[in-house]
């Protein structure tokens, strides 16, 4: 192997006329969180389930582990761990059931067993659960429970679809100590989310996936600082002239108008262009009401490279003059 625990080469994913992955390559080096970060229908699971081997490859090449996901399947499965959106517990077994059973499966020693169910109970705040049947856990405990149960044979890469959907923001932040906590055991996650959030606070780097496209990848940091170093919120009396006259300084690298306010990004310290900024926009006789200033967070760095928010309702037409250059990978 390269380091690289995952490699995918020129990935292609058709659903009929619908084109799911389109032509997707990218990498996942040995210990990190690796993210993709797309809306609903971006093509997040299709990729997960081709590398997992539950969708057969149409076109392209992935490596999983240094195995080959279409010749070696059974060996990719062997080293993996799993855990999906949908909950594939036996709710008629105790927790420790569960992963005793899992571990069976996949022929662990009893001694082993026995130490990693400890270790998993311990990890995922479930000791005092290891006798309560899985149909009386809470949802947040049985996706502690799906977690302990995909790091069972402690896999070399674990896969996680939407780890943390529908979570309230105080389980999920513990979720991402438990993900952070693997990822010190040595494991390599990759994950796909649909929250800013997680995808800022938990990676080591993230793809930008939209209609089925890696638009950009990179860590959380080099991709807002890609944006511009801060960006202004500026509310004046004629927002049209303001964006035209900003649009002709160096400074400034985007602006973006919006309703009620425009979006001013800009590639050097605030402090500096600030004052510059106020004064040309003045000489025109245009009033400044407010001014607020920022910086650039994973909202923005999505908004920028996709052209839209990742709720829905967020329309392109909203972030009209956005730039698509600069855009690696
Ligand atoms: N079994 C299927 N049959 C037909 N089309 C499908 C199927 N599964 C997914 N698609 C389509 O493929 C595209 C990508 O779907 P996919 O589930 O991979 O996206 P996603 O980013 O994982 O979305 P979500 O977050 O909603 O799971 C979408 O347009 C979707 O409608």
């Amino acid at each position: 192997m390269t380091g690289n625990v995952i490699e995918v080469n020129n990935l292609e994913y058709a659903y009929g006329s619908v084109k799911a992955v389109d032509d997707i390559s990218f990498t996942v080096k040995q210990g990190e969180i690796f993210s993709f970060l797309g809306p609903n229908g971006a093509g997040k699971s299709t990729v997960i389930n081709i590398l997992t081997t539950l969708r057969k490859i149409q076109k392209g090449e992935a490596r999983v582990n240094g195995y080959d996901v279409a010749k070696e399947s059974k060996s990719v499965r062997r080293s993996i761990g799993i855990v999906f959106q949908m909950l594939c517990l036996d709710h008629e077994m105790t927790v420790s059931e569960n992963l005793e059973y899992h571990g069976k499966i996949y022929s662990m020693p009893k001694k082993e067993r026995k130490e990693r169910i400890e270790e998993l109970l311990k990890l995922t705040e479930l000791e005092g659960k290891r006798n309560t049947l899985g149909k009386e856990l809470s949802g947040g405990m049985k996706r502690r429970l799906e977690l302990a149960r995909g790091l069972m044979t402690k896999p070399a890469v674990l896969f996680l679809d939407e780890p943390t959907v529908g979570f309230d923001i105080q389980t999920r932040m513990r979720m991402w100590e438990y993900l952070r906590e693997i990822k010190r055991e040595g494991t390599t996650i990759f994950l796909t989310t649909h929250y800013m959030e997680e995808a800022d606070q938990l990676s080591d780097r993230i793809s930008i996936i939209d209609h089925g496209k890696i638009i950009v990848t990179g860590s959380a940091e080099e991709l807002k600082d890609k944006l511009g170093k801060d960006l202004i919120y500026l509310e004046t009396s004629n927002n049209k002239i303001a964006a035209e006259i900003l649009r002709s300084l160096n400074s400034v690298k985007t602006v973006t108008e919006d309703t009620k306010s425009l979006r001013v990004m800009i590639g050097e310290n605030v402090t500096h262009v600030l004052p510059q900024i106020m004064e040309k926009i003045r000489e025109e006789g245009i009033d400044i009401t407010t001014v607020n200033i920022k910086k650039p967070s994973m909202d923005d760095v999505f908004v920028h490279y996709t052209g839209h928010g990742l709720r829905e309702g967020d329309t392109k037409e909203k972030y009209e003059g956005i730039e698509t250059e600069g855009v690696s990978e």
